[in-house]
């Protein structure tokens, strides 16, 4: 199932949609990241970041600025030879309690995933196993994460996310090769969605899909983050893309936040040089094939 491709969200977010409280969902100071490779590459300096409860993070920047590593490193997804050299990541759970996420042991950080944060990352729906049911892989993460849960309680949870991201519920059944890609990465939505976590990342999660599914699909995630309240980094090359779906942009350069403000804001008035260059790199967005001034909000 699709939706319709017309309602596009065609100008930068307003500030302060109501949905974004003032409140953190996750605190990252002084966070440090370094390859350990001859020389050593620094892919991620000194960074600070506020996500707040709610909100839309995009994270752009041109490519090997740090944003997987970033990403990836708060979530403690890094391998070998990545190193967090410096920092502390802490997330603050609605329950009122603040973990410690870089201090956190193995066992802890299984349990974190899935169910506070999850991720979804661009070739996500390749990673379905081929030759078992999508009811089946969305099952196994009730199984595993709620353990107590009835196999019919299960099976309803599952059809129920199926119907949430518009892949209908009578896909149960299917196998991986039966869907599109557009579909495969829906049910990958599906899948971090599973137990409601309050962080969603989401790294480049749609460019393998053509422009129409993707616009479709960000939508999607624009309007569950509304229902279901999580916040989300999202990272992707996409500038333009990311002033449409995101409440505030975090703009990076060598592993540094260069700038961070509202989309609006960044779209607007831009105060870093960097970030002129950038928006500067979308015709779309500065020139005379501006279908995206057109229908916006006008030139700043
Ligand atoms: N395994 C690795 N070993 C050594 N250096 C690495 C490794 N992975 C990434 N890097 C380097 O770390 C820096 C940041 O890379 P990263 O992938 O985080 O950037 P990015 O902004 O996400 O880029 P892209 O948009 O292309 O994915 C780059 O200089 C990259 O070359």
């Amino acid at each position: 199932m699709v939706e319709p491709v017309g309602t596009t969200l065609s100008t930068p977010r307003a500030n302060g949609t109501p949905h974004v409280t003032s409140e953190n969902v996750l605190t990252v100071r002084d966070f440090s990241v370094v390859y350990d490779v001859d020389p050593p590459v620094e892919a991620v300096a000194d960074m600070s970041l506020d996500l707040l409860r709610g909100e839309i993070l995009g994270l752009a920047g041109e490519s090997g600025c740090g944003k997987t590593t970033l990403a990836y490193g708060i979530q403690r997804l890094l391998k070998p030879p990545a190193v967090i050299t410096s920092g502390t990541v802490v997330f603050h759970d609605e329950s009122g309690t603040d973990v410690d996420l870089l201090a956190l042991d193995e066992a802890s950080l299984q349990r974190f995933r899935w169910d506070k944060a999850s991720m979804v990352f661009q070739g996500a729906m390749n990673a379905l196993n081929p030759v078992l049911s999508i009811g089946t892989q969305l099952g196994d993460v009730f199984e595993t994460h709620r353990p107590r849960m009835s196999r019919a309680e299960r099976v309803h949870e599952c059809a129920q996310l199926l119907d949430i991201v518009g892949v209908g519920r009578d896909r149960l059944r299917s196998y991986p090769h039966e869907l599109s890609g557009g579909m495969r990465q829906r049910v990958m939505i599906a899948m971090a969605l599973a137990l409601r976590p309050q962080l969603m990342v989401m790294d480049e999660p749609t460019t393998a899909l053509d422009v129409l599914v993707q616009r479709e699909i960000l939508l999607q995630i624009s309007e569950l983050r509304e229902e279901f309240g999580f916040s989300v980094i999202f990272i992707t090359h996409d500038l333009p893309l990311l002033l449409e779906i995101s409440d505030r942009i975090a703009v990076m350069k060598e592993g540094r936040i260069v700038e961070l403000d509202t989309a609006s804001a960044i779209y607007h008035h831009a105060s870093h040089e960097y970030t002129r260059k950038l928006l500067g790199s979308f015709p779309s967005l500065t020139g005379d094939r501006g279908g995206f001034l057109r229908t916006g909000e006008g030139a700043a």
